[in-house]
């Protein structure tokens, strides 16, 4: 189990984690989700030892990682596919992190094969494509045959069967009861890989709950309603009688109408009493990225200017950020409407100030929501223009983790191997 309590990561005045506690448990896949700089590989760099915490404390099994015995064979992890040494054969990558180790050389070809590289083991890396780099990677990670492995971004620049190789391998390894804790943006992927979900935003937790429970606790399912557009009357004939017993109506774009509040043999009877035809009435659930979407809304650091959300979010007056998630709460004002029992009002056109006012769509209370964190919130201020990066050089490079990338020539010895 990787248990991170308090953790703390600060780079000179930027706040990269803060008071971030979570627990990531064996027997299942844990996606770690946040948008871009909201401090994944920071955390993962910490629990890996790459980095230092400022304040607070992440261990694995119980122990800090520089202090696990015989680190490589517990734990495994690939945080930059490129972060391999590009003038050496594929084998001899691996070979040097399982000598470094103890591994034998049986399991290098072992760990080649089921990344399927093994037709490619005697070329030079630097030659790989993006997506050889990611399974190579991968075999550094499954090297040590650990039972906690870290995966940071692990499906970047696969093609979709390399993907469904990932999900499937993250799938099996949970199963044999290890810890896998991995990251990615891609929410259609995550669905169906992990489990459970520890989501951050600008460095804090915002959720820590199933796939399931995330997925209700940030998004209300509804109603689809269609009637014939040839008679917009009736329309309005039934968004009436569906106001009047209790539901709260929606347009869609397409002219459809969004139903929450009442079920769908309610909302069948009420259209048969009012003698309203419909051409659709089906039920809906938000996706994981839907839901995520509204969860992370407020934590986004960097936003293209011609980003309009495709529809799906309430206009923003010029200059105004949307206000950064309650934990546990989600993101108010965006996509679906919120279960009933949440006061709902209908959207009104936006009035400057307050983000307060925002509370009218928020989400339900969520299981397993973050506590408010201690101490000082540096995010308390607004969301400031992106600063350049400056990455830190790993303090230590546990092996066969993480590997370093250095620049060097291929050597002779190398070759000759
Ligand atoms: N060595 C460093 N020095 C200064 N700032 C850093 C350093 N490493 C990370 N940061 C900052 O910390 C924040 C979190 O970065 P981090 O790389 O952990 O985010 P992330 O969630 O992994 O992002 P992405 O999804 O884009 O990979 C960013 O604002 C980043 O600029």
């Amino acid at each position: 189990m990787i248990e991170a309590v308090g953790l703390t990561k600060r780079y000179g005045d930027k706040t990269a984690v803060h008071n971030l506690s979570f627990q990531v448990r064996p027997g299942a896949v844990t996606g770690f989700l946040g948008p871009n700089g909201s401090g994944k590989s920071t955390t993962m760099r910490m629990i890996l030892g790459l980095d230092n915490p400022t304040a607070g404390t992440v261990t694995i099994g119980g122990y800090p990682y520089r202090k696990l015995p015989n680190a490589a064979r517990q734990v495994g992890a690939l945080l930059d596919a490129k972060a391999v040494h590009g003038g050496r054969h594929a084998r001899n990558h691996l070979l040097c992190l399982a000598q470094l180790s103890g591994i034998p050389a049986r399991r290098v070809d072992e760990v080649l094969g089921v990344v399927g590289l093994q037709d490619v083991a005697r070329k030079r890396s630097k030659g790989f494509s993006l997506g050889m780099g990611q399974r190579l990677g991968i075999a550094a990670a499954l090297l040590g045959d650990p039972q906690v492995l870290l995966f940071d971004e692990p499906v970047n620049g696969l093609d979709p069967e390399g993907i469904l190789w990932v999900r499937n391998l993250m799938k099996s390894l949970a199963a044999e009861g290890r810890t896998v804790f991995v990251s990615s943006h891609l929410m259609s992927e995550m669905a169906l890989t992990a489990d459970h979900l520890i989501v951050i935003g600008r460095g804090q937790l915002l959720s820590d709950m199933s796939v399931t429970d995330f997925i209700s606790a940030n998004s209300a399912d509804f109603a689809r309603v269609r009637t014939p557009h040839t008679d917009p009357a009736l329309r309005e004939k039934l968004t009436s009688a569906l106001t009047e017993a209790g539901g709260h109506v929606l347009p869609e774009q397409d002219g459809a109408l969004r139903v929450t509040g009442l079920p769908l043999p309610r909302i069948s009877d009420l259209a048969h009493e009012c003698d309203v035809r419909l051409w659709e009435l089906s039920p809906h659930q938000a996706s994981l990225e839907e839901a995520y979407m509204r969860m992370t809304q407020g934590a986004v650091d960097y936003r293209s200017t011609v980003d309009q959300k495709a529809g799906l979010q309430q206009p923003l007056p010029p200059g105004v950020q949307p206000p950064m998630p309650v934990p546990g709460q989600g993101q108010p004002g965006w996509y679906a409407p919120p279960p009933p029992q949440q006061g709902y009002a209908p959207p009104q056109p936006f009035q400057t100030p307050p983000a307060a006012s925002y509370g009218a769509y928020g989400a339900p209370g969520a299981p397993g929501a973050a506590p408010a964190p201690g101490g000082a919130n540096p995010y308390a201020a607004p969301a400031q223009a992106p600063a350049a990066q400056t990455p830190a050089a790993p303090s230590a490079t546990p092996a066969p983790a993480p590997a370093p990338a250095p620049d060097a020539a291929p050597t002779k010895s190398e070759d000759a191997r």
